[in-house]
């Protein structure tokens, strides 16, 4: 049956401002759009009442960690996709640091199928470029583009050796096929938990320099270069990183890069003192000149895209203490919220500005159709509420992760009801449909 969203407040592209408008789904795709003072014909449709709430094309995030197979403790593919139904999210791409690791086409057939069977958003696969993402050995790269991998990358981890790093980049070209980089070396991060900074000192805790980031992005811009490759950074945190993207982009080497919102609205400044672990992840909480120099490096898009990085781990890891607990922290359920409140009802950002980073570009640097609300495309969409605030309760979490940092923080900007593909997947009324 088709659907009529009615009197929908969406973004004008042209000037920015709210309009109202209906639009028409169906068979799984935006079909028609009428202005808010038309009255369309809505028999034999369904029909969703949308007044008052935005419409915009669901978010995809380029980097989020599933767990499944393997890490079912943390999240599944179950519960990590109705995790980002309820954060708005549509289309998520899974990194392959799983157990085992996405490094076979029969691995990621597996992701393919749970995603099938029992995902409630759109999962696209990466596959790992070395075998067990141990940096010895590249896995088939031919084969696993075969089973539906969408790009190559060894998250969790850097690849250490640029040899391996060059034939991978050069693999990956000759098939157009997009590289994405963990960017870490090793030996400048060994036993450090936080960033370099006033926290590290503070208590007496190694830091993780900027470098142990920013040397990878260096050399991987000039393998890029080199191979012609698309090289996509990971989760950029330093303003030195910045420095050498916008370089890289200067001279026409074909990389992109992403942030996510904890590097955004968090410095090493705001880790409090009972050392908990919720503000663990890697790369590290920076200074503040570094968050301010990615916020930047966003608004002049020199980083490309928004990613959450949702990275759950339990209770028990998480509990371990800042040294011994693993990195990371989740955030579909937060991302949109805290970047809507902190950048847009702030004045500092445009709805349209936050949107666009979150859905048309993501598809534009991975080639996805979807990102876009016009006729003809996927109708994956999210409707927003942007008028009440309410306190980020971990409890509620679709995500099976409570690791988050931002506990009881109040924000607006909360999805109200997400559709993939013309299917009501999750509404803030009634849950997971
Ligand atoms: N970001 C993190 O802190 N952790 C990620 C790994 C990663 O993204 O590098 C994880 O898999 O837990
Ligand atoms: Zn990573
Ligand atoms: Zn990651």
């Amino acid at each position: 049956m088709a659907i009529w969203i009615l009197n929908a407040r969406v973004v004008d592209d042209e000037n920015g401002e709210l309009l109202t408008k209906h639009v028409k789904v169906q068979d799984g795709n935006i079909s028609e759009w009428a202005d808010g003072s038309a009255e369309p014909d809505t028999a034999g449709c369904e029909v969703i009442d949308a007044s008052g709430k935005l419409l915009s094309p669901g978010f995809i995030d380029m980097h989020v960690h599933l767990r499944e197979p393997g890490f079912e403790y943390k999240e599944t593919i179950a519960s990590g996709t109705r995790s980002a139904a309820k954060g708005g999210f549509t289309t998520i791409a899974c990194m392959p640091n799983t157990r085992p690791v996405t490094d076979t086409p029969e691995t990621v057939q597996y992701v393919l199928d749970k995603a099938a069977s029992e995902g409630v958003v759109r999962v696209l696969p990466y596959a790992a470029i070395t075998k067990n993402e141990l940096g010895r050995e590249l896995t088939d790269f031919a084969a696993l583009k075969e089973a539906g991998a969408v790009g190559f990358t060894d998250d969790g981890v850097g690849v250490q050796s640029a040899q391996m790093m060059k034939d991978a980049m050069a693999l990956a070209k000759s098939m157009e096929m997009p590289v994405i980089a963990h960017c870490e070396d090793n030996t400048l991060v060994e036993g450090a938990s936080v960033s370099e900074g006033a926290f590290a000192r503070k208590h007496g805790l190694k830091g993780i320099p900027n470098e142990s980031e920013a040397i990878h992005v260096g050399r991987d811009i000039l393998l890029a270069e080199a191979t012609g490759v698309h090289y996509h950074v990971c989760h950029v945190s330093t303003e030195q990183s910045v420095r050498l993207i916008k370089l890289g982009k200067s001279v026409g080497v074909n990389v992109t890069a992403e942030v996510c919102p904890h590097h955004l609205v968090l410095s090493d400044e705001d880790i409090p003192d009972s050392m908990d672990a919720n503000w663990k992840m890697n790369p590290p909480l920076r200074t503040p000149r570094d968050v301010e120099a990615c916020i930047q490096a966003l608004e002049e898009g020199t980083i490309d895209i928004i990613v959450t990085d949702h990275a759950p781990h339990s209770a028990e890891e998480k509990a371990r203490g800042m040294e011994r607990a693993p990195f990371g922290i989740v955030g579909f359920e937060t991302a949109f919220p805290l970047l809507y409140t902190k950048f847009v009802k702030t004045g500092r950002w445009t709805l349209n500005f936050l949107l666009s980073r979150m859905t048309k570009d993501p598809a534009r640097v991975f080639g996805l159709a979807s990102g876009t609300l016009k006729p003809g495309a996927p109708a994956d969409l999210v409707l927003i509420d942007l008028e009440n605030e309410r306190e980020v309760n971990p409890e509620t979490f679709l995500s099976q992760g409570r690791n988050t940092p931002f506990a009881g923080w109040k924000l607006y900007g909360w999805p109200a009801l997400t559709m993939v593909s013309g299917k009501v997947v999750w509404t803030e009324a009634s849950g997971i449909q």
